[in-house]
């Protein structure tokens, strides 16, 4: 299906390309997902999360993108009290341990976050990345061995916006010392923890992100961290100077707003 949308100011640019295949609505959901989406922390109810519900995110992060079509993941997912019991107090050493390394102001706002709701949400899954998946030698790994753990990553990201349009929170909790994580659950020396997530419906999703609330870190513009032609520069380009103009226009929107569907309802105006 080819489309004539699109606004490209390049004469020289065919303007037949392929259609989304997306209706407005459907635009919509995507990004609506992905404004939405929040790590969860404290907002856990001990509801059960459904047999089809959990199906589905397993399934959402498995059909990920993985380098090679290695997919090097396992998904392991713990239920058992004793056994969140055990990460948990894993968590609390290395929470111990971290906070000595934030300068001394710091360290009391440390102290008051929470960082992690294991005990409270109904299900933990952790997230793996086997590196012998696919024998040793991988489309695309050959140069870059850290591929398949990013891989792995991509699940994640999966799973955290299936969850998400579930109405499911998910929260990822990386404060561990890993070998100890891994011995708890059994994971080969091949396989690398590559996240331990905490997932569970949730009374309600935060606006924003926790950290940003408690004044720990701002988002960047957007702006900021777009380069072009090399690391941290910029252009004298037009086209460069637009695209900067309607990234500052879109951003402020979100962030005294929030994400309010515009960008499907009327993707060029926005
Ligand atoms: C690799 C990695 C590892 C962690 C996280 C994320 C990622 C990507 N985050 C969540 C993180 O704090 C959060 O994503 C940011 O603060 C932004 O907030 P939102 O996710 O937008 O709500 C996280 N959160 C937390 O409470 N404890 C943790 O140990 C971690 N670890």
């Amino acid at each position: 299906m080819v489309s004539m949308k699109g606004n490209n100011m390049d004469q020289s640019v065919s303007n037949t390309y392929a259609d989304s295949g997306f209706a407005d609505a459907e635009r919509e959901a995507l990004y609506k997902t992905i404004f939405t989406r929040r790590d969860v922390r404290g907002q856990f109810t001990p509801d059960p999360v459904s047999e089809e519900a959990l199906s589905r995110v397993l399934m959402a992060a498995h059909y990920a993108p993985s380098v090679g079509f290695m997919q090097p993941w396992n998904f392991v997912v713990v239920r058992a009290k004793e056994t969140k019991q055990k990460v948990r107090d894993l968590f609390q050493t290395a929470h111990d341990e971290a906070a000595n390394m934030f300068e001394e102001a710091r360290r009391d706002t440390y102290h008051n976050l929470k960082l992690e709701g294991i005990m409270e949400s109904p299900i933990n899954i952790c997230i793996t990345c086997d590196r012998d998946r696919a024998g040793p030698v991988v489309i695309g790994r050959t140069h870059a061995p850290v591929m398949d753990v990013y891989s792995s990553v991509c699940a994640v990201q999966n799973l955290w916006l299936a969850a998400r349009a579930e109405g499911l929170g998910l929260g990822w909790v990386s404060i561990f010392n890993h070998k100890h994580l891994k011995s708890i659950l059994n994971l080969p020396d091949r396989v690398i923890p590559v996240a331990y997530v905490c997932l569970g419906h949730v009374s309600h999703f935060k606006d924003k992100p926790e950290l940003q609330t408690a004044g720990w870190r701002r988002r960047l513009p957007l702006g900021d961290v777009v380069n072009f032609e090399g690391y941290d520069q910029g252009s004298d380009d037009p086209y460069a100077a637009r695209l900067l103009a309607q990234i500052r226009e879109d951003q402020e929107k979100i962030e005294t707003q929030g994400y309010r569907g515009d960008f499907a309802s009327d993707p060029s105006a926005f």
